[in-house]
């Protein structure tokens, strides 16, 4: 059950398509359950085909009015939906916690990042400036103006139910789009909380839609073959990002894709040892280890490997995991029991090649495993090739600097990573060495409103977040004029 809440109808168990909150067509719906305890929390529509071509349809004829207020207008209703999330803040997080399981604290922290994405766009939406180009004719002038790309879809994970949602619907709507959203299943109630108070902040019916279910197929299957659509923004895996891709070909939909990451983090032997094990804590064990950004390979050069391993594992050791509704609690659940399995193969293979399991990984019941550190990992290892979005902290030993480059390096994934050191030669070297859209350098934590987030390789394509987030949901048109 969801703890009482001061604003009780932030909690639907219905969609909204076109302002109308909607059970699915057939009356089917789909339980929600809390990962902490496996209670059902309740339900939602299971909705599928039918449901998001009409929700397709809703944000299409809402789109012509959106679009065409005044950027100072939809700055100012988006302004009030941030105001909104921040003053509802406490219940948001409560929600958020129920479905999701992170820690009360955490789920705040979501819910402030969140809002500052709404808060950020609704300036940006005053910035989206033209330009005047030169002209090479004396008989011409020509300019480039910008409007909103149109109707877009989004399908955003359970990682973070507030913030992925945040940082797509704040650019698509300060620019002047209407949208069409699918939550995870496993976490609808932060969605649809937050249409609660977009629609209380007077964002009119059909801006946002969002249509629920388990059949994310289906769902997806409409969003990428309408030609209403114009663009489709997803976090989540690299497989269905591959698949999104794929299905979107036939209508040449323009792609945000933010995917998945395994991050290096390196400890070069000139570091700050102590704000190193901090960093590393902030990027390894964030949201339990279930972040994209998150320090999924640890590289510890030789001389300090020693050090490195015995201060994080007594920081580990000090964790204290349990239902994020507990005081104190600064580890929930996993979000199911695949992610469990995953992270037991993990620990159970890095056991199996020679690795040791300094503390922790022990599976305590329900989706709870105990923060763990393995040393003496080896590159051969599935924790050291594979995300393992799970509390694990795998230390590998590295002898250079080059070698340490190569490793990072060593993977199809280009999303965030990490170093320490305190030599600026070094600093810059490895900055530009890393193939990554984010580097992290003596901090473990980079995500802001105000900075671009996004990968390389196969993390994706396209940046969330800063002044470059808004460009995703613009069209250039260039104008030519003769005089
Ligand atoms: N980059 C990131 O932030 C994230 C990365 N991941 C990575 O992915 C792994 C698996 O997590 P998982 O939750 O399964 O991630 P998915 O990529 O399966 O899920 C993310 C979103 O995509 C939806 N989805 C799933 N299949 C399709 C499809 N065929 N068409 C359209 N939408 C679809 C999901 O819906 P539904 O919930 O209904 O299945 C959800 O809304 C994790 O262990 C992690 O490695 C996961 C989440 C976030
Ligand atoms: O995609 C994710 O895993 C969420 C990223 C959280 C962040 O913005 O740091």
């Amino acid at each position: 059950m969801f703890p009482t809440l001061k604003k009780p109808d932030l909690v639907r168990q219905q969609a909204i398509i076109g302002g109308a909150w909607l059970d699915a067509d057939s009356g089917a719906t789909a339980d929600v359950t809390d990962p902490a305890t496996g209670a059902v929390l309740g339900t939602i529509p299971a909705m599928g085909a039918a449901e998001t071509e009409r929700a397709i349809e809703a944000a299409a004829a809402a789109f012509p009015a959106w679009a065409a207020k005044s950027a100072k207008e939809r700055a100012a209703l988006l302004r009030r939906w941030n105001d909104l999330m921040l003053a509802h803040a406490d219940d948001l997080a409560a929600i958020m916690t129920a479905e999701q399981g992170k820690p009360l604290t955490e789920a705040r922290g979501e819910i402030v990042y969140g809002a500052s994405f709404i808060e950020w766009f609704a300036d940006e939406a005053r910035r989206v400036y033209g330009e005047t180009i030169p002209s090479p004719w004396a008989d011409k002038r020509l300019v480039v103006i910008k409007q909103p790309i149109g109707v877009c879809a989004a399908i955003t994970p359970w990682n973070f139910p507030n913030a992925m949602l945040a940082r797509k619907v704040g650019p698509a709507l300060a620019a002047g789009c209407t949208m069409v959203v699918k939550p995870a299943a496993q976490t609808p109630y932060s969605a649809l909380a937050m249409a609660v108070l977009a629609e209380e902040a007077g964002i009119p019916a059909g801006v946002i839609n969002i249509v629920t279910g388990t059949d994310a197929a289906a769902i997806g299957g409409v969003m990428t073959a309408s030609p209403v659509v114009k663009k489709l923004t997803f976090t989540g895996s690299t497989q269905v990002g591959r698949l999104l891709m794929r299905q979107s070909a036939d209508t040449i939909k323009k792609l945000s894709l933010e995917l998945g990451g395994n991050a290096p983090f390196i400890v070069f032997d000139d570091a700050d040892l102590d704000a190193a094990v901090e960093g590393a804590m902030i990027a390894k064990f964030r949201n339990n280890g279930q972040t994209c950004v998150c320090a999924n390979r640890i590289y510890v050069q030789q001389p300090v490997y020693d050090a490195f391993a015995e201060k994080l594992t007594a920081k580990v050791k000090a964790l204290k995991m349990g239902n994020g509704f507990e005081a104190g609690v600064t580890v929930g659940p996993l979000i199911d029991e695949k992610a469990v399995a995953k992270v037991k193969e993990h620990l159970a293979d890095a056991v199996a090649k020679g690795g040791t399991i300094v503390t922790g990984g022990e599976h305590t019941g329900g989706n709870f495993i105990t923060p763990a550190v393995v040393t003496g990992v080896s590159p051969a290892m599935k924790i050291s090739t594979e995300e393992t979005f799970g509390p694990l902290a795998p230390l590998i030993p590295f002898e250079t600097e080059a070698e340490a480059i190569r490793l990072a390096n060593a993977t199809e994934f280009g999303l965030a990573s990490y170093f320490y050191s305190r030599d600026i030669g070094r600093v810059w070297r490895v900055a530009e060495a890393l193939e990554a859209g984010m580097v992290g350098i003596n901090t473990g934590l980079v995500s802001t409103a105000e900075a671009p987030f996004g990968g390389v390789k196969q993390s994706g394509l396209g940046r969330e977040g800063s002044r470059h987030g808004i460009e995703d949901y613009l069209e250039m048109k260039y104008l030519c004029m003769g005089i």
